[in-house]
C-alpha cells in the first residue's frame, strides 16, 4: 500500500468516529459558522498580490519533523506581515501533526487573509467542520476521489460559500475535474513516491484553460522559480517547508517575498 492510500484507510476510520461524537448540528451553530468566507479567488487576483500561499505544517510523511518549535499564532503574524495571499493549515493529524485548534486560532488572530484548510477531505461532514472552524477554502485532492465525488464535494463547499482547491498530480487526475472557473493546484510532488517534478507540472498547466487560476504546489525554493512559473500563468504559490523548516517561518516567508518583488 502507497502512503497516500494509507493515510486515506486511516482517514476514513477517523471521519466515521468524528460523526459518532459530533453532531453536524452543532457544528452549524458555531460561530464561525455565520461569517461570510473570504474569497481566494479574490485574493490570488487582486492587485499587487504576492501570489504565496504559505503553510503550517509541524511535520510530514516524507521529511519528519519539520518545526515542532514554533506556534501557529508567532507564524500566522509573520505570514500576515508578509502579506501571504493566503494561509494554508494542516488539520491532519496523525502524519502532519496539525488539528483543527491551529485553524481557529489562526482565524481569531486575522480575519483579513484567507485560511486553507488543508486535510485529506473524504466525507462532507470535514467541508461543514471547515466552515464551523473558520477555513474559508478546502482541498479536493484529485487522486483520492472520485470524479462524482470531487463533484459533489465541490458543490457542497460552493453552497457553503467556501472556495475549493482542486489539486491534481497528472493528466489522469485532470480529467476528473470539470475545468471551468475553477483553482487548480497542481502538486510538483507525487503524493505516492514523494519524488518532486517542476517540468512535468508545467508540461500540465498547459492542459489547463485560461479560465481558472493555476497553483503551483510543493517543492518551491527559490524566488527565482516563482517568477519562471508566473511566465507559465501560475497565479498562486503553495509553500509549506521552505518556511516552515526555519527558526522564524514568518520571517523567512517576508525575506522571500521582498525578493520576488
Ligand atoms: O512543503 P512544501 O514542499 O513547500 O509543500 C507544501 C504543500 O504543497 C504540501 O504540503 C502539500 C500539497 N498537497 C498536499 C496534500 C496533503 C498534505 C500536504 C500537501
Amino acid at each position: 500500500m502507497n502512503i497516500l492510500d494509507k493515510i486515506i484507510a486511516h482517514k476514513k476510520q477517523e471521519v466515521a468516529q468524528l460523526r459518532k461524537e459530533v453532531q453536524v448540528e452543532k457544528l452549524v451553530k458555531s460561530p464561525n459558522f455565520k461569517r461570510t468566507p473570504l474569497s481566494l479567488k479574490k485574493s490570488l487576483l487582486s492587485v499587487g498580490s504576492t501570489g504565496i500561499i504559505a503553510e503550517f505544517k509541524r511535520q510530514s510523511p516524507s521529511k519528519g519533523i519539520i518545526n515542532d518549535k514554533v506556534t501557529i499564532d508567532e507564524v500566522t503574524e509573520g505570514y500576515i506581515k508578509a502579506n501571504v495571499a493566503a494561509q494554508s493549515i494542516l488539520t491532519d493529524n496523525d502524519f502532519f501533526g496539525g488539528n483543527i485548534m491551529d485553524v481557529l486560532k489562526a482565524r481569531s488572530i486575522q480575519e483579513s487573509t484567507p485560511i486553507l484548510r488543508k486535510d485529506f477531505i473524504v466525507d462532507g461532514f470535514q467541508i461543514v467542520e471547515a466552515k464551523a472552524i473558520g477555513a474559508d477554502v478546502i482541498l479536493l485532492i484529485a487522486a483520492c476521489l472520485t470524479k462524482e465525488e470531487l463533484k459533489n464535494y465541490g458543490k457542497l463547499a460552493e453552497d457553503l460559500g467556501l472556495d475549493v482547491l482542486y489539486e491534481v498530480h497528472n493528466q489522469e487526475e485532470l480529467d476528473k475535474i470539470e475545468l471551468d472557473n475553477k483553482i487548480i493546484g497542481i502538486n510538483n510532488r507525487n503524493l505516492k513516491t514523494f519524488q518532486v517534478d517542476l517540468e512535468h507540472s508545467i508540461e500540465l498547466a498547459s492542459q489547463i484553460p485560461d479560465s481558472c487560476i493555476k497553483v503551483s504546489e510543493s517543492g518551491l525554493s527559490d524566488p527565482r522559480v516563482i517568477t519562471g512559473l508566473k511566465e507559465y500563468g501560475f497565479q498562486g504559490f503553495l509553500i509549506g517547508e521552505n518556511f516552515m523548516k526555519t527558526e522564524d517561518p514568518g520571517f523567512s516567508c517576508q525575506e522571500f517575498i521582498k525578493q520576488i518583488g
